[in-house]
């Protein structure tokens, strides 16, 4: 039996325009996905109503990785089992944490020797599969950890980040989104391409400020950010005034994280307005949590 563990993520900037390869910048958090994997008689899911055969629309991409691992070695009898600390369908990363940790630890039982930088790219390819369209990004945090610009795959200096998440509770489907995003670029590519192109300048802008750990100036750009995101079709009148709560109750700045339409949105803080910015939050209607930035990419937790 073997288990693993990939963190969830949260978009400081760039989220959307990533896809059409603009730069984003994005941050591991300390929340988890853990998967176990251990000898079964098929190939299946280990859930809390007992094992079920591995299903690809129930899983898509679970399935999907599977089907790669089929590629690599002999596949027979292997059960999966997922805990996850990440809301699904929140923007926080939950479909690449579990994709990247059922990698690791299918990896790990077969001994394929996966590199990180394999390990990134199959998740990569399991996330384009499923959702028709997928960045680096997701994949990529998951897998290395801390603060990475993309599409330059490149680990930025950490630090340490306090995030109020306030999650709107409705569920957004990234596959949906992003295509959403893509018929209204192809109705409108110059005006559209030229906001995927700022959404770019804020996050190159943005890399300098967080390395200088200057964070009024990084909430200000995601402020920006954020009223591009609402201009792009992907904000809703739930993530707004979760973010407009949080901006009022002293956040450095505050937006969208992930596809939007729902899901969650994230309000940079100092420490301390951390628990003001919280109850704000939660009285606007999210259900509001503190994380933390993380710097711990894909582990194996047991053999
Ligand atoms: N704990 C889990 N167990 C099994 N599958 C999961 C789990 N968490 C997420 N998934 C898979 O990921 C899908 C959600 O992925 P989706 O990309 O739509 O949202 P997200 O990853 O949470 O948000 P975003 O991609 O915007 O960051 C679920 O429908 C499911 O297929
Ligand atoms: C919306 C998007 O930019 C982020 C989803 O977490 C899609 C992607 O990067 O694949
Ligand atoms: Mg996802």
């Amino acid at each position: 039996m073997i288990t693993s563990s990939a963190p969830g993520k949260i978009f400081l900037f760039g989220e959307h325009a990533v896809v059409y390869g603009k730069t984003a910048i994005a941050c591991a958090i300390d929340l988890r996905a853990h998967v176990t994997v251990d000898e079964a008689p098929s190939i299946q899911m280990k859930g809390p109503g007992g094992s079920i055969d591995l299903n690809p629309r129930k899983h898509p991409y679970i399935y999907s990785v599977v089907e790669k691992f089929k590629g690599l070695t002999d596949v027979t009898g292997v059960s999966i089992d997922i805990h996850s600390d990440i809301p699904v369908g929140s923007g926080l990363g939950s479909s690449a944490a579990v994709t990247i940790a059922t990698i690791k630890a299918l990896d790990a039982y077969y001994e394929t020797n996966l590199t990180l930088e394999d390990i990134a790219q199959m998740g990569h390819l399991v996330e384009s599969e499923v959702q028709g369209r997928a960045s680096p990004t997701d994949t990529f945090v998951s897998t290395f950890g801390g603060m990475v610009q993309i599409p330059d795959r490149k680990k930025l200096g950490f630090h340490d980040m306090l995030i109020v998440i306030g999650n709107t509770g409705k569920f957004s489907s990234t596959r949906k989104i992003v295509s959403n995003v893509a018929a209204l670029r192809e109705r409108h590519p110059i005006v559209i391409g030229q906001i995927m192109d700022t959404i770019s300048a804020i996050s190159e802008t943005g890399v300098d400020f967080i390395q200088e750990g200057d964070f009024h100036t990084v909430g200000e750009l995601m402020n920006i950010n954020q009223g591009l995101l609402d201009s792009i079709g992907v904000g809703s009148k739930e993530l707004s005034e979760l973010v407009y709560a949080s901006r009022k109750a002293g956040a450095l700045g505050s937006k969208i994280t992930g596809a939007g339409g729902g899901g969650c949105m994230i309000a940079l803080c100092e420490h301390k307005n951390l628990s003001r910015v919280a109850h704000a939050v939660k009285r606007a209607g999210g259900d509001s949590f503190i994380c933390r930035t993380s710097n711990t990419g894909v582990r194996i937790e047991t053999k």
